[in-house]
């Protein structure tokens, strides 16, 4: 059922509004005060608001505009005393539509029809753009993907927290993203906060938002994670990295919650569903007193442990296979293919940078081989540094065993290729520093520069 929120201080217009829009069907909740319409807005499923803007406590702009923070629900704004200046701001602040008092019946009813046509639309919008996110499929068939995938289908739709385990670049994110996606919060936004990535003095600003004026370079408010996943879900990745002052307070916003933005005294609500991820052993975390093990309890009310590359070596021709067509789509060629024996030699190998490491590796197999790559391409290019002594060739048997000579068309394409490749680990083993590899190699810093250029090199 379509459901109205009106916030008004005054009865009588309530109550009127609440007449005409349930004899239209609708359901109508109404408060008298913002605050409390913000605090529902975060708890119900609302389709349009009505909003006065004249009112005692919050006025109906700041509901307006703290409302558009967290939700895109359409808002009606209503005045008895409008002028074209309060129309046009309404309307910048993100209002669908303003309204002056007395009301016009059939002008009410056609602009509320209307702004639900709109809020419906945005809510498709989005659904859609779920539907062709980038979300990609977890691939493999080994028993430890089957597994995690059965587990996703059983939490998902549940509202337990997650904790994910895993090696770097073994799939913990995509499996958060898949337990969001089919989750009941798929329509509202997945937030993410990689702990690693901020600094530990700004960590609760990050997640919990701060007033303006709270601190040296608060110059504005700002809203943090927390709030922003309202109604989705929060994505916690690398949880182990979290100082232990954050701890404490994530630990309080799972307890309770609420939130307190830095600097704020008020108690904020927020509906979220925190999914954790760590490469690290937080039960050791826990016992070197690096984590909180009331916090570890909290998050891992659901363990899934993303196994490593090498422990589902059976899941590689699948995973190797599909991103040779993602990449050779992305570059526009045609599918290059993996030998049987290229196939056996990517299997044996160990794989510690997981799934990350092995699509990185078909994208290098991808541009420096054949059609067909051969377990003497795997061989040759297993790591980044092979590829810049693969052309050091001197014609020697040693040097030149196993290099695919047959990739080159012509006597240039060999000379631009080795010279390439020797610029490119000239530049790795100088950092990057451009003058230093000028001098290194001998030669005009500006020769270099129109190398770089020639061969499109850019730094990792
Ligand atoms: N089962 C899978 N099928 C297809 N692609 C996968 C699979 N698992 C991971 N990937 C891909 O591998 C890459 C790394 O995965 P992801 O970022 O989820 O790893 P992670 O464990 O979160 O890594 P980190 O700990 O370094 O953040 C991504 O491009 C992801 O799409």
């Amino acid at each position: 059922m379509t459901t109205v929120l009106i916030i008004d201080d005054e009865r009588p217009i309530r109550s009127s509004l609440r007449d005409i829009l349930e004899y239209e069907d609708y359901k109508v909740l109404d408060v008298d005060n913002g605050e409390d319409g913000l605090k529902i807005l975060k708890k119900e499923k609302i389709d349009l608001v009505l909003c006065d803007i004249k009112m005692n406590k919050m006025d109906g702009m700041e509901v307006l505009s703290t409302a558009k923070e967290f939700s895109d629900v359409p808002f009606i704004m209503v005045s008895g005393h409008g002028t074209i200046e309060t129309a046009v701001e309404a309307a910048r602040k993100g209002a669908f539509d303003f309204l002056e008092k007395p009301l016009d019946l059939n002008r009410l009813l056609i602009t509320v029809r209307n702004a639900l046509e709109k809020g419906s639309l945005v809510k498709e919008t989005k659904v859609l753009k779920r539907k062709f996110s980038k979300t990609k499929e977890i691939l493999g068939s080994s028993s430890g993907i089957s597994l995690i995938k059965d587990t996703i289908d059983k939490v998902a739709p549940t509202e337990a927290r997650v904790l994910i385990t895993g090696a770097n670049g073994a799939g913990k994110e995509l499996v958060a993203r898949w337990l969001h996606e089919k989750s009941m919060r798929a329509a509202s936004p997945l937030i993410e906060v990689n702990c690693a990535a901020i600094p530990s003095e700004l960590i609760e600003s990050e997640l919990f938002g701060h007033e303006k004026g709270s601190f040296t370079s608060a110059v504005k408010q700002r809203i943090g994670k927390f709030e922003q996943a309202n109604g989705g879900t929060l994505f916690l990745d690398e949880i182990g990295d979290m100082s232990l002052s954050a701890q404490a307070k994530v630990l309080r916003a799972l307890q309770e919650n609420k939130i307190t933005r830095v600097g704020g005294e008020k108690e904020i609500d927020v509906n979220v569903r925190v999914i954790a991820a760590t490469n690290k052993n937080l039960l050791q975390e826990i016992e070197d007193g690096n984590f909180r093990m009331d916090l570890y309890h909290r998050l891992s009310v659901i363990l899934i442990h993303v196994p490593s590359l090498t422990e589902r070596k059976d899941d590689i021709p699948t995973l190797a296979t599909a991103f040779c067509e993602e990449i050779c789509a992305e570059y526009s060629m045609p599918v290059k293919t993996i030998t049987p024996d290229g196939m056996k030699a990517l299997q044996a190998l160990p794989w510690t940078g997981n799934i990350r490491e092995l699509r990185n590796m078909i994208e290098r197999l991808i541009i420096l081989c054949d059609k067909k790559i051969t377990e003497n391409d795997v061989r040759m290019f297993a790591n980044p540094e092979s590829v810049s002594q693969a052309p050091k060739s001197n014609g020697s048997s040693d040097a030149s065993e196993g290099f695919d000579f047959e990739q080159f068309t012509s006597f240039q394409d060999f000379k631009d290729f080795s010279e390439c490749e020797f610029i490119k680990y000239k530049l790795e083993k100088n950092n990057w520093n451009v003058s230093k590899t000028a001098d290194d190699l001998d030669i005009q810093r500006s020769h270099l520069y129109s190398k770089i250029e020639k061969f499109g090199l850019k730094r990792d």
